[in-house]
């Protein structure tokens, strides 16, 4: 089974551009485990541009579903707040500052030393480690070798690809997703996953633990509603 984890970022977003609390962050995130989602995902930004840290800790309190952080764990204060939340998971995502949204996985291989302690501090606080990676074999290897328990391969180059030729798109994954399981990684996938490309990849890997999901499902709610669109996007899962 592929568990669905929805990405609140946006929902944060929304309410970031009128100050106040509409929409209630919180809320809907009870609300999308209420439609289904079988896990919750934020990504804080120092900027708390949409997440803030204070929403980290209010989710923590009742989200009943898994909980995932994601974020860069350069910065002291995500790997604080990961410690005092103490969520399900935690996914390390090398995301740059001011970039719009994360555009690339880890190299595990050049960042070895400093991903095998990070990952030994989470796991050592009973957290489950992901690492954020392209879909490259030696990158995938190299996660295990920091002692991840799994890897979230990063989508949007096969979403992009997607359209234009989708055997060509999953390839990478598919020989990644491999080596995640010949060395005993579990898998995640993530990025601009859609109502467009989610079937086929699920098809494609039918081993993915889990799929974090939400510029996408959020703008699809918008037509179709959230408890709908959660209700679709477990149907593309459900092959
Ligand atoms: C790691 C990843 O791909 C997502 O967490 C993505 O970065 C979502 O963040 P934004 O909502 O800021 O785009
Ligand atoms: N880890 C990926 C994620 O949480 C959501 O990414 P996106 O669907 O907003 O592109």
């Amino acid at each position: 089974m592929t568990r669905l984890s929805v990405n609140i970022n946006k929902i944060a977003t929304l309410r970031n551009s009128r100050g106040g609390n509409n929409p209630n962050v919180v809320k809907t995130a009870l609300d999308c485990e209420a439609f289904g989602a079988q896990g919750i995902t934020v990504h804080p930004r120092p900027d708390e541009r949409h997440i803030r840290y204070q929403d980290v800790l209010d989710l923590k309190q009742l989200v009943t579903t898994e909980f995932n952080i994601e974020g860069n764990p350069t910065e002291l204060k995500f790997i604080e707040l990961v410690l005092a939340t103490r969520p399900a998971q935690v996914t390390l995502v090398p995301d740059a500052l001011g970039a719009i949204t994360s555009n690339a996985g880890w190299d595990t291989i050049t960042h070895r030393d400093r991903l095998t302690d990070l990952v030994q501090t989470f796991k050592s606080a009973g957290i489950r480690v992901s690492v954020f990676v392209d879909p490259i074999e030696t990158m995938v290897e190299g996660a295990k070798i920091c002692g991840a328990d799994r890897v979230e391969l990063y989508t949007e180059p096969y979403a992009t690809e997607y359209p234009e030729n989708r055997e060509k798109a999953v390839a990478p994954y598919i020989k990644a997703a491999k080596v995640a399981q010949e060395v005993g990684l579990g898998l995640n996938a993530g990025h601009d996953l859609s109502l467009e490309n989610l079937r086929y990849l699920k098809e494609q890997i039918p081993h993915l633990d889990e799929v974090s999901i939400g510029h996408a499902l959020i703008c699809d709610a918008l037509y179709y509603g959230l408890e709908n669109t959660i209700q679709m996007y477990l149907r593309e899962l459900d092959v």
